[in-house]
């Protein structure tokens, strides 16, 4: 009998620093950062097809072929590890920016991972749909752990993490950058010294690519200058999003109506448990 799961989360995640410590051989980076929740994000609703074994999802993102869509991977990465011969008709609602530094994609893989690992019965456990999440990048492991984490590795060592949770003012400024671009810049400041939890509480840690990315991208450097003047202005990931953390909802609505032209806006809150995870209510470690 077919089963479904309707509207559920993919939330975006914000990095709340980020450096990079190191390159591994294989050119990947290893990171310390602090990843958080953000509850604003993509929806993704599947239906499972017990005799036909087809992954279909609609609709299509443009520039990003079927056979290329996390989503799509994640499904059919799930099918091979588990020998399972269901399918799933599969609705995405594309809220997030792609490119964005929001890791929608990324949590658009998690989400299925978590959904289809339930509705098919595979039961694997979240360690080891972490270990197939990071087959397909290094951002899916923390959407699946589904804990605020300081990461490590490549972003996949999560140690569960208390940051605080304040209201975001989250400021898109309408470009997109290309991750693998900015980690293969030769001007990428990669040999940052490791940092303790008490450096970043401090206010010592901040984002390795923003020197790089406010070069490159003007619009990220006329977005990034105005947050800076509000208050503790950041860029997430490898830039195109930039955040800045308020004491309540109405200051950062204030600050919203007076953003930059051209650039767009939300108001968010920041999480420490996914809420894909709250709405499931899957149990995480505890912090
Ligand atoms: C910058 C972050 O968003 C921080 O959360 C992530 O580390 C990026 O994670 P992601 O988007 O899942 O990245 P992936 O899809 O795994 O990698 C995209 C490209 O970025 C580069 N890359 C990514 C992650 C990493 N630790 N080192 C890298 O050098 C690689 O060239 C890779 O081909
Ligand atoms: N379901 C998906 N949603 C968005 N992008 C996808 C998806 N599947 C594949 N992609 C590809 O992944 C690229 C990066 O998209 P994504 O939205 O995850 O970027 P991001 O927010 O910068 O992620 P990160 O912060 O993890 O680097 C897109 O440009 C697109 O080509």
């Amino acid at each position: 009998m077919s089963r479904e799961l309707n509207h559920l989360p993919a939330p975006a995640k914000i990095n709340l620093f980020l450096h990079i410590t190191g390159r591994r051989a294989d050119g990947y980076h290893e990171l310390q950062t602090l990843f958080q929740f953000l509850d604003l994000g993509d929806r993704l609703s599947f239906r499972t097809t017990p005799k036909d074994s087809r992954i279909l999802l609609s609709p299509e993102l443009p520039g990003v072929p079927a056979e290329q869509n996390l989503i799509v991977r994640a499904a059919r990465l799930l099918q091979q590890a588990t020998g399972t011969r269901q399918g799933a008709v599969i609705q995405l609602q594309k809220r997030l920016p792609m490119g964005g530094g929001l890791g929608g994609g990324s949590s658009d893989a998690a989400t299925t991972l978590i959904a289809l690992n339930r509705l098919w019965d595979t039961e694997l456990p979240l360690p080891e749909l972490a270990a197939l999440a990071l087959q397909l990048g290094a951002d899916v492991p923390v959407f699946v752990r589904g804990f605020a984490a300081w990461a490590e590795g490549v972003g996949e060592k999560l140690q569960p993490a208390s940051p605080p949770t304040p209201w975001y003012l989250l400021l898109l400024p309408g470009c997109e950058v290309a991750t693998a671009a900015v980690f293969g810049h030769p001007d990428l400041t990669r040999n940052s010294p490791p940092v303790q939890w008490q450096d970043y509480a401090e206010g010592r840690c901040g984002n390795d690519c923003e020197a790089l990315v406010r070069r490159l991208y003007p619009e990220i450097e006329r977005g990034l200058s105005w947050l800076k003047g509000l208050g503790r202005g950041a860029m997430s990931g490898t830039g195109a999003s930039l955040f800045c953390p308020f004491e309540s909802e109405e200051e950062a609505q204030r600050a919203l109506e007076q953003r930059p032209e051209g650039m767009e806006g939300f108001v968010c809150r920041g999480h420490n448990r996914s809420p894909l995870h709250q709405h499931l209510q899957i149990q995480t470690e505890t912090l």
